[in-house]
């Protein structure tokens, strides 16, 4: 298609997405990208350095990503007259079918909704992905991080996240109330005259294809189990759905059992004959657990709500959220992006951890099946982890480490790939 503002790389190729779903990736792929609101601009070509780096030396020159910048955020207002979300960033996504994104502004309480969110729900991004591990080194408020290695399945379209809500006051809030009272017999809102009201929709299909997801990961990487999340003693009809639907799927497609009458279930893996547990904890225990027992934790399955929380407080574990890396899959598009935001009050000052977009850029060239690149990101930031050359996040809280901005990290992770 004709683009306004994007322009095509001239020396790309696309990435085609064929009928089993696994990709066909030329020698010089077209990736598209958003640079980012605040950090955006510190860690965006901090991490196009580094995985290009990381590309040359692999692949000897062979192979080289040809990326192509996109816009969104601020960024896109400038470009399009004040249109933060340009209807052609979305198609260039859709169309190249592989991107990354550095983080975008969203305001609280009042102004546009988030455009982080709205990526995920316009292009069906049914899967955020973020996997939580502890790198040798990295200051951690916790006694044996090594223990933390999880990976969430949060689901990313449905549950609070829809945006379905009305304002304290306003006639459509109004209305709302009127039908809850007037027609479903509903009591027991505390005070009803002043209220804003939020709906949470979530789905058998939803959560189905989710954790569908969460399992046959679990199957493909060998992994002892997956833990639904959810807070199903409070909320039965959506978080308690959601666990009993996760349970359905596991008996139904993947032939789970249930053990000693229930509720947690087990299955053979297929590919290695080994054991997977599929057991449920309600949220607020999960967030105990996982600091008490992370080692019982492997695959998590959970709604929206819940895996935010969660990708932010298990990223603590290991280090903060300069190093969470993160994934929004749907069955055809990728987009990968940090667990983190646009950390304003850093922002341009060449300081914050360009780590978690690095590690992103990680998963993305693994997903492209470019796996010896992906390694070298993974040695080329433990090398320089190992050496204690590091951004200010984990410099503070380190012994003897010497102080780097993000982009002299950014190379010192080019200096260990090359080294
Ligand atoms: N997917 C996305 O694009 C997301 C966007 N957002 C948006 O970002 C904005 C700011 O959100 P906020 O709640 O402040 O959360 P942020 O994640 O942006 O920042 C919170 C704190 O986390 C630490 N931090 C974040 N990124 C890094 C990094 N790369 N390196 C080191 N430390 C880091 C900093 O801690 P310290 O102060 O201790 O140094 C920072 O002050 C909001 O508009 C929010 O909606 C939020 C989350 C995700
Ligand atoms: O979109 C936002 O502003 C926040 C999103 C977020 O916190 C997340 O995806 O983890
Ligand atoms: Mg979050």
């Amino acid at each position: 298609m004709a683009y306004q503002h994007v322009v095509v790389p001239t020396d790309g190729a696309k990435i085609t997405v064929n009928k089993d779903l696994s990709l066909t990736v030329p020698e010089n792929p077209i990736v598209t990208f958003i640079e980012g609101d605040g950090i955006g601009v510190d860690i965006t070509p901090v991490m196009r350095k580094v995985t290009d780096a990381a590309v040359a030396r692999a692949y000897g020159g062979k192979r080289k990503i040809a990326w192509m910048e996109v816009y969104c955020g601020e960024k896109a207002a400038e470009k399009y007259a004040g249109d933060w979300f340009p209807a052609e960033t979305l198609e260039a996504i859709k169309e190249f079918v592989v991107g990354i994104k550095g983080p975008l502004t969203t305001p609280v309480g009042g102004g546009f909704r988030s455009l982080n969110v709205a990526l995920r729900q316009e292009m069906d991004l049914y899967v955020c992905q973020r996997p939580v591990r502890w790198f040798k080194g990295v200051p951690s408020p916790v006694k044996e991080p090594g223990k933390v290695n999880m990976v969430i399945f949060r689901e990313n379209s449905e549950d609070i996240y829809a945006g379905i809500e009305w304002k304290a006051d306003s006639p459509e809030a109004k209305k709302v109330v009127d039908f809850l009272q007037k027609e479903m017999g509903v009591t027991k809102i505390r005070f009803p005259d002043h209220v804003g009201i939020g709906i949470k929709p979530v789905s058998a299909e939803g959560t189905k294809r989710l954790v569908r997801k969460a399992l046959q990961y679990a199957v493909d990487q060998d992994l002892p189990s997956v833990t639904l999340v959810h807070k199903g003693n409070i909320m039965k009809f959506t978080e308690g759905a959601f666990c009993d639907w996760g349970y359905e799927i596991a008996r139904d497609e993947f032939g789970a059992k249930a053990l000693d009458g229930g509720p947690w279930h087990s299955f053979q893996n297929p590919r290695t004959g080994k054991e997977i547990l599929v057991k449920d904890v309600i949220a607020d225990a999960m967030l105990q657990q996982i600091l008490l027992r992370p080692d019982e934790y492997s695959v998590i399955a959970t709604l929206n709500l819940n895996g935010d929380y969660l990708s932010d407080a298990l990223a603590a574990q290991v280090g903060g959220i300069g190093i969470a890396p993160g994934a929004n899959n749907s069955d055809a598009v990728a987009l990968f992006e940090a667990t983190h935001g646009t950390a304003p009050k850093y922002a341009g000052q060449d300081k914050v951890n360009p780590g978690s977009l690095i590690l992103s850029a990680e998963m993305m060239l693994r997903h492209m099946g470019w796996n010896e690149a992906a390694d070298l990101i993974i040695s080329g930031v433990e090398g320089a982890i190992a050496d204690k050359t590091v951004t200010y996040d984990f410099e503070r809280l380190m012994t003897d480490a010497k102080l780097l901005s993000c982009s002299e990290f950014g190379d010192a992770i080019v200096a260990k790939i090359n080294g």
